[in-house]
């Protein structure tokens, strides 16, 4: 294991030893460490390269109080504050949410689609999830607990299940000489369990979807190695999406004398929640053979009346390796039998038949245990498996059923965890072949800084941790159902639902909407990188939405001003709350009525030709084309002065939505001018003159009135009102110019924004809203005033948005700025995961002091951008003989060429 644990390092893939501050426990029996004392006392020579070395100083500083509520609305001193400002109390917007809220949450008993009061408490503790896309996720922290639980779509419950753990059992000559749970907890439960693992004997390394796990057993001379391995494999649409992690076991043994090795995975019926007492529950042990390949363990059936479902440990049997059982134990209780029985003979008891039923009140756990014997200087593997079975969903208005997509191929009976733990135990092998296949060109890239390997794969979490969810399209679904009766023309809209399903994430566990478009715009580059697919789906369904409408009155919070739910033609701002009926019922978001954003429409042009240029798939521009039409011409309104250009309303019209925006704009006019320059393009692809030249005239009359209006000589102005902070900095102001560089129409007749100006642009940011900020480590601020002073005009304007910064340094990549492009995103990278330690819960936002918003965030996926605009370069370096930086472009399945 040197060399794994050795290689991990070097690469510094978020790696660090753990803290205790608990006694430790174990075979040495007399180890007591504090933090301080693991600072003083380094952990053995492998372990402490001077990456982990590093780890272990920056976690000391994790605890800095960064503790406002994170959705960054608080109470303080009896006043309401959001982002360090007072929110003036008497405000319309204030007081229409806490009304709404209280109605909400005190009336009708249900949960806020974002809730400003009830903010998800900051814990420093998660590593890499478990499971693929869609089928729910299961959230291990950095010490080895299962901790974070999404099962029922989009909805999170935060809480480390005691009885969820890995336990240890050495035996020599027939005698157990060892036998400790691999926590480092000291639970009130369990007691007759050995606790209190010594955190300095083992240390956490991830990089999604894998991570490992390395603990030096004290005074044992033997180190076990756990990989764990979900099926997160790009353009694989089958294993990814299922619901299933794989932990294998490297036992090496370095004493001169045989051992006999077991690890037990125990487990409780249920995720920690009320619901595990609520009776009824029930385990039994199952054995499933195919193809000569034998897996065991034991199912955990929760039978709650919504959305029921089987967990399922399990593990391979093989030629030297047996595998017991425990059907049922109490993990309330002081587990001494269970303990007694795995330190007899380091197997379980493994009866037969059934469990009884759960009386209400009462909570089952189970084990299964994996045994081999380890040569002297020898080496063994112990596979085990977790696996999870939600076929059928409802969400939270329980209208309509849902088949997840993995139920395609292991069907949707509820009693497919067998096959699908035999699935994974037999298959993680090549899941890890073709993950290895993937990375390494980038991993084995020495121009390429670790921080950064680390960043973009480990961001990749929210893709199947954002309260994800993956299905079917029902069988009788038809395409009058989707489009309503006068039909929008999408030809391939059930061909690519029924074939790909439909795709939804979260724009953040604490934000609950789906897919929310002003926000995927960034987040897009990794689904459409990636699972080219799902992005495809996601696309249709928003074409969907466009051609329909919700008629239904409703007041928005921040006006307080009455309007429809959708209106037609429009591209709305989510597709639903997982609260309530997603893609059903649109618009979950009801600060603004978003039909007047200016920035939706355009983001779905923007999308539709990158897409279209990444994938080549013309039936999708086809499709798409009359929808980019209908939104653009509902566009057409907000250039009011007919100069080619939008104005934005004098209110928070945009993804920003706090930070007002008067007149042309730097950000929605740049998309603008970018989307009318994708009109002209995507008309020249199809043939279509007309329109070709309707937006060609808007376009050079567009890019003289924005040069006009905004160009100051260095950057662009934030807005043309000539208001006080109209001369603001805006970090976001190349936007538009991003998706273009994205797709080749930089240059040459589609060059929209003079190259000179955006370099200009761009250097300026680097100078101003990053080295003037936070002294150039924490990325760019959003709104900077020219004299180097955050602009603190808004309560947006102040912060730092992680996904926003990953985009600029992938603007900057594209125009040649390398070295600024990394500096810039590596600030929000070492803040975000190493100095705040918010691993695996990237936020939206955060300020240079005290205020962090919104955890667990789906924006900094753009980190994906910076990959295309890397691949690009090379490209470009390539076509003109230079050095190769890169790996080979990202390569698209050859079926999907040209569709
Ligand atoms: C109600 C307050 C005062 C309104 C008034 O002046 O009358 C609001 C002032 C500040 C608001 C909060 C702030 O804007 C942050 C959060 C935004 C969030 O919306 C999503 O956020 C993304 C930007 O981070 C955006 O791109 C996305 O489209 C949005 O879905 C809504 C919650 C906020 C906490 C927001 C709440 C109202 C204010 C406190």
């Amino acid at each position: 294991m040197a060399s794994l644990g050795s290689y991990l390092c070097s690469q510094n893939l978020l790696s660090r030893p753990w803290p205790t501050g608990h006694g430790g426990g174990g075979g040495s029996g007399s180890c007591v460490h504090s933090h301080e004392h693991l600072e003083e006392h380094p952990a053995p020579a492998q372990a402490w390269s001077p990456a982990l070395r590093y780890w272990t100083a920056l976690f000391s500083c994790c605890c800095v109080p960064w503790d406002t509520g994170s959705c960054g609305v608080s109470l303080q001193e009896g006043q309401l504050q959001c982002g360090g400002h007072v929110l003036p109390s008497d405000t319309e917007g204030i007081v229409i949410y806490f009304r709404w809220w209280y109605k909400k949450t005190r009336i009708e008993k249900k949960s806020a689609f974002i809730d400003l009061l009830c903010a998800v408490p900051l814990q420093q503790i998660y590593g890499c999830p478990l499971g693929g896309i869609g089928g729910g996720t299961i959230t291990r922290g950095w010490r080895g607990e299962f901790c974070r639980w999404q099962l029922n779509p989009g909805i999170y419950h935060y809480e480390t299940v005691i009885a969820d753990q890995f336990t240890v059992c050495l035996r020599c000559k027939g005698q157990t000489v060892y036998q400790q749970v691999l926590s480092v907890e000291r639970p009130s439960t369990l007691q007759g369990w050995n606790w209190g693992y010594c955190g300095h004997y083992a240390f956490y390394h991830a990089l999604y979807p894998r991570a490992w796990m390395v603990y030096e057993l004290p005074g044992q001379n033997v180190v076990l190695t756990c990989r764990q391995v979900s099926p997160v494999i790009p353009h694989d649409y089958k294993d990814s999406s299922l619901p299933v992690g794989v932990f294998i076991w490297e036992v090496e043994n370095e004493r001169d004398e045989d051992v006999d090795v077991s690890i037990m995975f125990s487990l409780q019926n249920g995720t920690g929640t009320k619901e595990d007492r609520s009776g009824g529950h029930w385990n039994e042990p199952f054995a499933f053979e195919k193809e000569g390949e034998r897996v065991a363990g034991v199912l955990l059936h929760h039978c709650t009346h919504v959305n029921p479902f089987t967990l399922a440990i399990s593990a391979r049997e093989k030629a030297g390796t047996g595998v017991t059982h425990l059907t049922a134990f109490n993990p309330m209780g002081s587990g001494r039998e269970v303990w007694q029985d795995l330190l007899q003979d380091g197997r379980l008891d493994s009866p037969a038949g059934k469990s009884s039923l759960t009386e209400k009140g009462e909570v089952m756990a189970a084990a299964v245990c994996a045994s081999c014997r380890v040569p002297a200087r020898g080496h063994r593997t112990l596979e085990l498996a977790l696996a999870w079975d939600m076929p059928r969903v409802h969400f939270g208005s329980k209208e309509k059923l849902h088949l997840r997509r993995y139920t395609r191929f292991f069907g949707s009976g509820g009693d497919a965890a067998p096959a699908l733990s035999h699935h994974a135990l037999t298959h993680y092998e090549e899941w890890e072949r073709k993950i290895e296949a993937w990375q390494k060109p980038i991993l084995e890239n020495s121009q390429l800084p670790s921080w950064y390997k680390s960043a973009l794969f480990n961001e990749l979490y929210f893709m199947t941790d954002g309260g994800t969810i993956w299905v079917e399209l029902p069988p009788d679904c038809r395409a009058e159902d989707l489009q309503g009766p006068e039909g929008a023309g999408l030809s391939h809209l059930l061909p690519v639902l029924r074939e790909y399903g439909r795709f939804a994430y979260l724009e953040g566990q604490e934000y609950r909407m789906y897919n929310t478009y002003d926000v995927h715009f960034y987040a897009s580059f990794a689904l459409i990188m990636l699972w080219p697919k799902l992005q495809i789906s996601l696309q249709y369904d928003i074409a969907v939405t466009v051609v329909n409408e919700d008629v239904q009155p409703r007041q928005y919070l921040m006006c307080g001003q009455t309007a429809q739910v959708k209106l037609k033609n429009v591209v709305p701002h989510d597709i639903g709350d997982p609260g309530d009926e997603p893609w059903h019922r649109v618009n979950a978001y009801l600060m603004h009525d978003t039909a007047d954003w200016k920035d939706l429409n355009l983001k779905f042009v923007l999308q539709v030709y990158r897409d279209y240029y990444l994938t080549h798939d013309s039936l999708y521009l086809r499709d798409m084309w009359p929808v980019c039409q209908a939104v653009m011409e509902s566009e057409m309104k907000f250039d009011t002065d007919n100069d080619g250009l939008i104005e934005n309303g004098g209110f928070a019209d945009q993804t920003y939505d706090a930070w007002v925006v008067h007149g042309a704009s730097a950000y929605c006019g740049g998309l603008w001018l970018a989307a009318v320059c994708m009109m002209c393009k995507m008309a020249e692809v199809l043939g279509d003159a007309e329109i070709q030249q309707k937006y060609t005239d808007i376009l050079s009359k567009g890019k003289e009135a924005f040069e006009r209006m905004l160009w100051n000589g260095k950057y662009y102005n934030y807005d043309s009102s000539g208001s006080e902070t109209s001369s603001s900095i805006m970090s976001d102001q190349c936007a538009g110019q991003w998706f273009l560089g994205a797709c080749g129409l930089d240059q040459g007749e589609f060059e929209v924004f003079r190259k000179s100006h955006v370099v200009s642009a761009l250097k300026t940011i680097f100078e101003k809203n990053v080295m003037s900020f936070a002294g150039g480590t924490m990325g760019a601020v959003n709104g900077m005033r020219p004299d180097g002073v955050p602009d603190t005009s808004s309560v947006q304007s102040n912060e730092v948005w992680i996904g926003v910064v990953y985009a600029l340094a992938a603007t900057m990549i594209q125009e040649g700025l390398v070295e600024e492009g990394f500096r810039t995103a590596e600030g929000c990278y070492r803040t975000v995961w190493e100095r705040l330690g918010m691993a695996f819960q990237t936020p939206e936002a955060y300020r240079e002091k005290k205020v962090y918003r919104s955890l667990a965030y789906m924006r900094p996926l753009s980190i994906w951008s910076m990959q295309l605009a890397l691949e690009g370069q090379a490209l470009i370096a390539v076509s003109s003989g230079s050095v190769l930086l890169m790996g080979p472009r990202f390569a698209f399945p050859p079926a999907w060429e040209g569709r």
